[in-house]
């Protein structure tokens, strides 16, 4: 078998598109969806990717803030920006960008951003309602997985997911969000014992483990969905992901590349969270 190629970066494109179309019409209701990212530090992936996400706004019309802080920046320094932010009003979704340098405490900045912007999905809250089935904002990575596969017409339901990789991030809200579509749904991480095993089994197997060629054809069941979340970059500062792309691409039904898969699915549903942080400031349609 030789699986279909899921380019995230198409469909990204055509919701992009559709979102550009919504910004216009809200900026016609007064209403100006706006996204604050806070950057602390100059780690040189971590400006790449909140450079990506400022363009990704611009380009459909969203404001866009970029934030830049020295990591010197104190604890409270950030608190306080985070406050200030949560009660601007111009200001609709909130993204701090991780990692954070070590002095700070990463916990407390997530908890003090505002439920309301937490486009991120990623304060307790936000956990909390996605963990009862509520609505809420979701992460932005496992909901661009999810519209990935839908956007598909893959069955999740019924279906064993594999989660491989355990983060606050992707692991586990992906294991989360699949088990309220009715998958069946096991994790593993570092310290599961005879993980080729379950791998084995997985009808959709995620890849969320930060290592390149983790997963190759052996460890992949016949016709099994591939969603490969890694992000890795090489010396020769080519990005790859964590699955042997081309041995799996004989072994699986369906298969994401890196780049052009995952990674822009996820600014886009950051996009979308902004657009719904926006709608729901305002309470407008
Ligand atoms: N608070 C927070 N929220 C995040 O969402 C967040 C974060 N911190 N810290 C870092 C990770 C990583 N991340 C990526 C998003 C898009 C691409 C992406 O679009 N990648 C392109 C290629 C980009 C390139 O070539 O550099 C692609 O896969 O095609 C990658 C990585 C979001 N993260």
């Amino acid at each position: 078998m030789s699986a279909e190629v899921i380019y995230g970066r198409e469909l990204a494109n055509d919701l992009r598109e559709r979102m550009r179309q919504e910004v216009s019409k809200l900026s016609e209701q007064g209403v100006h969806p706006n996204l604050t990212v806070i950057i602390v530090g100059e780690d040189p992936a971590s400006l790449s990717y909140v450079r990506g996400k400022e363009r990704a706004s611009q380009k459909i019309g969203m404001q866009s803030n970029l934030i830049e802080l020295p990591e010197s920046t104190s604890h409270q320094e950030l608190l306080d920006l985070v406050d200030s932010l949560n009660h601007n009003q111009d200001v609709h979704g909130i993204l701090v960008q991780l990692p954070l340098p070590e002095h700070i405490n990463e916990d407390e900045v997530i908890e003090a951003i505002s439920p309301k912007k937490d486009v991120d999905g990623f304060h307790p809250i936000s956990i909390g309602r996605m963990m009862a089935g509520k609505e809420t904002f979701l992460p932005c990575t496992p909901l661009g997985i999810l519209t990935m596969l839908d956007e598909k017409g893959i069955e999740i339901e019924g279906k064993h997911a594999v989660v491989l990789g355990r983060s606050r991030i992707v692991g586990k809200p992906i294991g989360q969000m699949l088990l309220n579509r009715n998958a069946t749904v096991t994790y593993c991480h570092s310290k599961t014992n005879q993980v080729d095993d379950i791998l084995r089994q997985a009808d959709i197997l995620i890849v969320a483990v930060g290592k390149p060629s983790f997963i190759e054809a052996d460890q992949i069941k016949e016709g099994a969905v591939v969603i490969d979340v890694g992000v890795n970059r090489l010396e020769d500062g080519t990005l790859t992901g964590d699955v042997d792309f081309e041995s799996a691409l004989e072994k699986a039904s369906y298969i994401t590349p890196v780049p052009r898969g995952v990674g822009p699915m996820t600014i886009t549903m950051l996009l979308h969270n902004t657009i719904k942080a926006a709608k729901q400031i305002h309470s407008v349609e």
